[in-house]
C-alpha cells in the first residue's frame, strides 16, 4: 500500500523514513509467523500463546520483562541445522548467541557442536556435559587461563587468531603434552553485513589474519611468500605440540545470500592449494563461521538450513574441484540463526505519552538492558499486543525503556492499537540472541529470566537476577 493511499498517511509520512512500517499493517492482531517462535499463536480470546501457554499467566507466574524460549522450535532448527549440513560436515551452534545450561544439554542431544569464545562459555558447556572434543575455542585474545584451560579439557580445535597466540597455544600444549588441534582464523578480505557487500577495509579490524599483504605487523610475515595468513601457516606447521588441521573465515553478521561465502571459499581454497604446493600438506578441514539472517521483521526473508548447507557445499566442492583438492570437511557457525527466532520478549506497559502530530511513547519495564541491539546496530524489531487483542485503530508508537538514556530504545517505529494502556503487555519477538547474552545491568537493572517453554509446561533455564545478586558484588 501506498502511503498516501492510507487515510492517515501524510501524518505518518511526516514522521516515518521511507521503506519499513510507512504505513499500519491491515490487521494489528495478527501475527505474522515468519518473526514468532513457531508455537506462537493467539487464542480466539485474543492473548498470545506459546507451546500453548497464555502471556498471561506467564506473566504471573514468571514476572516481566522476561523472556520466552520455546524449546521445539530450538530443538527443531537444531536438527534441520543437523540434517541439512549431514554426516560428513559439522554444526557449531555459537554460545555467544545464547548459552546456559539447558541449551548446552539441547545442543547435546540434537547432535550438534559447541563454539565458544571465552572461559565462561567454556565453563557452562563443561558443566552441562558438553563433550570438550565437540567445543571449538575462539577469541581474539584468549588468556592464558582460557588457552591453558581448553587445552587440558581436551577441546576439539582451537581456532588461532594471532602470532602471538600460536606461541601461546603451543606452549601451553607442549607444558601438558598435549598436542592440540587448531585452526587459523583468516580475513578474506570481504565483510558482509545484511544486504551490504563491503570490499574494503575489510582486513581493517581486529580479528584474524590477512590472507593478502605482505607483513603482519610484529612478529608479522617477514618477507616470505603470501600474507600473515600463509605465514601462520608456517609457523604452526613447525611446532610438534600443534596439529594444524584446518582454516577458519567468518565473514559477518546478519547475513542473507551467499555471495560473501562464494568469495570466502573461493580465497580459503587459494590458501589450502598453497599450502599443499608450499608444504605438500592436505589440510583436512574448512570452517565459514556464522552469520546466516533471521527474520527480524516481516521484510527479512532468511533461506532455510536446506538451501544455505547445499549453497555452500556447491560453492566448497567446485573450488576445491577446480584447484585440485580433495574436499575438506566442512564446518559452519550458526548462533543468530538458531535461537533467534526462537524467543521473545515480554513487557509490560507502564506509561503511554501521547505526542500530538508526532508518536505515541510507550514505556515498558525493561530497554536496553535486556535489548541493547536496537541502540548499538539501529536493530529493527516488530512488537505486538499480546494480552488481549484489540479492535482499535493503530497508533505510530516508539518503544522505549526504562533507563536513564534517550537511546533506549526497544522498538523505533511501531503500530500499536490506540486502546494500549498501562498494564497491556507486549511481545517483541526474534529476541532469542544477542539480547539475554549482551544484557547489562545499566542503572542496575536486574536482567530478566529466561523460560523455556515446551508442550504446555514452561520452567526457567536461568532466573531473574535478585537484588541480593547485584549486592553480593558490591563488596567496598
Ligand atoms: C567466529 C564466529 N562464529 C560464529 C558467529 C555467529 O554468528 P551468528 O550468530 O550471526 O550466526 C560469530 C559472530 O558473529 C563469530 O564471530
Ligand atoms: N552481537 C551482534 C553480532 C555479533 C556477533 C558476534 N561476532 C548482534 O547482535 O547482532
Amino acid at each position: 500500500m501506498s502511503r498516501s493511499a492510507h487515510p492517515a498517511g501524510p501524518r505518518y509520512a511526516d514522521v516515518l523514513p521511507e521503506g519499513h512500517y510507512s504505513a499500519p499493517p491491515a490487521d494489528l492482531n495478527q501475527l505474522d509467523q515468519g518473526v514468532w517462535a513457531r508455537t506462537v499463536a493467539r487464542t480466539p480470546e485474543g492473548a498470545v500463546t506459546v507451546g500453548g501457554l497464555d502471556v498471561q499467566q506467564l506473566a504471573e507466574e514468571f514476572g516481566t520483562p522476561a523472556y520466552f524460549l520455546d524449546e521445539a522450535d530450538f530443538r527443531a532448527r537444531c536438527r534441520a541445522w543437523r540434517d541439512a549440513f549431514g554426516a560428513d560436515a559439522d554444526v557449531f551452534y555459537a554460545g555467544k548467541a545464547f548459552l546456559c545450561r539447558a541449551v548446552v544439554r539441547w545442543l547435546h542431544e540434537e547432535g550438534l557442536n559447541l563454539d565458544v569464545c571465552s572461559l565462561g562459555e567454556l565453563t557452562t558447556a563443561l558443566a552441562a556435559g558438553m563433550p570438550a572434543e565437540r567445543i571449538a575455542m575462539h577469541g581474539n585474545n584468549k588468556s592464558s587461563e582460557e588457552i591453558h584451560r581448553a587445552v587440558e579439557e581436551g577441546v576439539g580445535r582451537i581456532v588461532l587468531d594471532s602470532f602471538q597466540e600460536i606461541a601461546r597455544v603451543a606452549h601451553a600444549a607442549a607444558a601438558l603434552g598435549k598436542r592440540q588441534r587448531v585452526q587459523i582464523r583468516v580475513t578474506v578480505g570481504v565483510e558482509a553485513h545484511t544486504h551490504e557487500f563491503i570490499a574494503t577495509a575489510h582486513e581493517d579490524q581486529k580479528f584474524g589474519l590477512a590472507l593478502a599483504g605482505g607483513a603482519g605487523g610484529a612478529g608479522g610475515a617477514g618477507g616470505a611468500a603470501g600474507g600473515p595468513a600463509a605465514e601462520a601457516v608456517r609457523r604452526v606447521l613447525q611446532l610438534d605440540s600443534l596439529e594444524l588441521v584446518g582454516i577458519h573465515s567468518h565473514i559477518g553478521s546478519q547475513i542473507f545470500d551467499t555471495s560473501g561465502f562464494e568469495v570466502a571459499a573461493h580465497r580459503v581454497v587459494g590458501l589450502l592449494r598453497q599450502v599443499r604446493d608450499e608444504h605438500g600438506v592436505e589440510l583436512p578441514e574448512i570452517d565459514l563461521g556464522g552469520g546466516l539472517g533471521i527474520a527480524y521483521t516481516p521484510d527479512d526473508d532468511p533461506s532455510e538450513p536446506q538451501e544455505i548447507a547445499k549453497a555452500l557445499r556447491d560453492i566448497v566442492t567446485r573450488e576445491c574441484e577446480g584447484a585440485g583438492l580433495t574436499v575438506p570437511r566442512l564446518s559452519v557457525e550458526p548462533g543468530r540463526a538458531i535461537v533467534g527466532p526462537t524467543a521473545f520478549t515480554l513487557y509490560e506497559v507502564g506509561t503511554v505519552k501521547p505526542l500530538d502530530g508526532l508518536r505515541t511513547y510507550v514505556s515498558v519495564d525493561g530497554g536496553m538492558s535486556d535489548n541493547i541491539r536496537t541502540a548499538l546496530y539501529d536493530a529493527e524489531y516488530t512488537v505486538a499486543l499480546a494480552s488481549r487483542a484489540s479492535t482499535a485503530g493503530p497508533m505510530l508508537s516508539r518503544v522505549v525503556g526504562k533507563h536513564c538514556e534517550s537511546g533506549d530504545i526497544v522498538v523505533r517505529d511501531a503500530f500499536l492499537p490506540a486502546d494500549l494502556a498501562p498494564g497491556d503487555l507486549l511481545a517483541v519477538p526474534a529476541t532469542g540472541a544477542y539480547c539475554r547474552s549482551m544484557a547489562n545491568n545499566y542503572n542496575h537493572a536486574l536482567r530478566p529470566p529466561v523460560v523455556a517453554v515446551r508442550d504446555g509446561a514452561a520452567r526457567v533455564i536461568l532466573r531473574r537476577e535478585t537484588e541480593e545478586d547485584l549486592l553480593r558484588l558490591d563488596v567496598g
